[in-house]
């Protein structure tokens, strides 16, 4: 079975790129019929209000929801992370309806405007030992959010220090050390609650595919829970693409 990405606004063609680049087919989900032909889907980035606006318009928030319910592997990335928490702060007046799931609490545009946007290495310890490779993650932030709190299931994979002028912006529910604040405070910016997986950054606009095929993974893990047996193709294509070259189809940052 292909993997959704939900294709309303945003880089859902990055997404699926990035998918074809490791050998997985991506198909583009605009209607809540098209969930029930995909076992993972991946929530792109771009802007949550818009997304979440066209979402409400083609009825798909029930069938989103029904599709975390169900425990099928959902990632969110950047506005996918701020549909996926179960809290936004600094939301457009009047509010927002979100998928939710995710035991947090996101800020929308933690880090700042888009010209604000930036790119830095987080540490992903998680993510080289699944995956292999460097112990950092070249990550780029386009208007980020971040999360400022996460509850007792969730699991941190990666986290980022405070820029001193955004100090004012945290609650104080997130933990720092009294006596130097601004060395110490950090927020997540990628996260992972059973079958959500969730990243602050842009993994699609890089070459580096762990994060994908981390992903991917969590889905083979929902699967063998239900069947041990039918290898989709598509896993066995990612299995023979990981070894091989790959071709790239759209401008990324290496
Ligand atoms: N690159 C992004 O997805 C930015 C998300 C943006 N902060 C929002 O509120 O939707």
């Amino acid at each position: 079975m292909a993997v959704g990405v939900l294709a309303l606004q945003g880089s859902f063609n990055e997404h699926i790129a990035a998918l074809r680049r490791i050998g997985v087919e991506g198909l583009e989900i605009r209607k809540p019929e098209q969930l029930s032909g995909v076992d993972a889907l991946i929530i792109p980035g771009g802007e949550s209000t818009t997304m979440a606006k066209l979402a409400n318009y083609h009825n798909l928030f029930p069938a989103l929801r029904e599709f975390v319910n169900a425990g099928k592997p959902v990632w969110g990335t950047c506005a996918g992370l701020i549909f996926l928490a179960n809290k936004a702060i600094g939301q457009k007046s009047g509010g927002q309806e979100f998928i939710g799931g995710l035991d947090c609490t996101v800020h929308r545009n933690f880090f700042g405007s888009q010209l604000q946007s930036f790119e830095a290495n987080l540490a992903v310890p998680k993510l080289a030992q699944n995956e292999g490779g460097p112990d950092t993650f070249r990550a780029v932030f386009i208007r980020a959010p971040a999360v400022l709190e996460a509850g007792p299931d969730v699991e941190v994979l990666a986290d980022y220090p405070v820029p001193s002028d955004k100090l004012s912006s945290l609650t104080p529910a997130v933990e720092r050390k009294e006596e130097n604040p601004a060395a110490d405070a950090k927020v997540i910016v990628a996260l992972r609650q059973g079958n959500i997986l969730a990243t602050a950054f842009h993994p699609e606009l890089t070459s580096d595919a762990r994060w994908h095929t981390f992903f991917l993974k969590m889905r083979k893990e929902g699967s063998h829970e239900k069947s041990s047996k039918n290898t989709s193709t598509s896993e066995l294509d990612l299995e023979n693409n990981l070894q091989g070259k790959r071709s790239y189809d759209l401008p990324i940052f290496e």
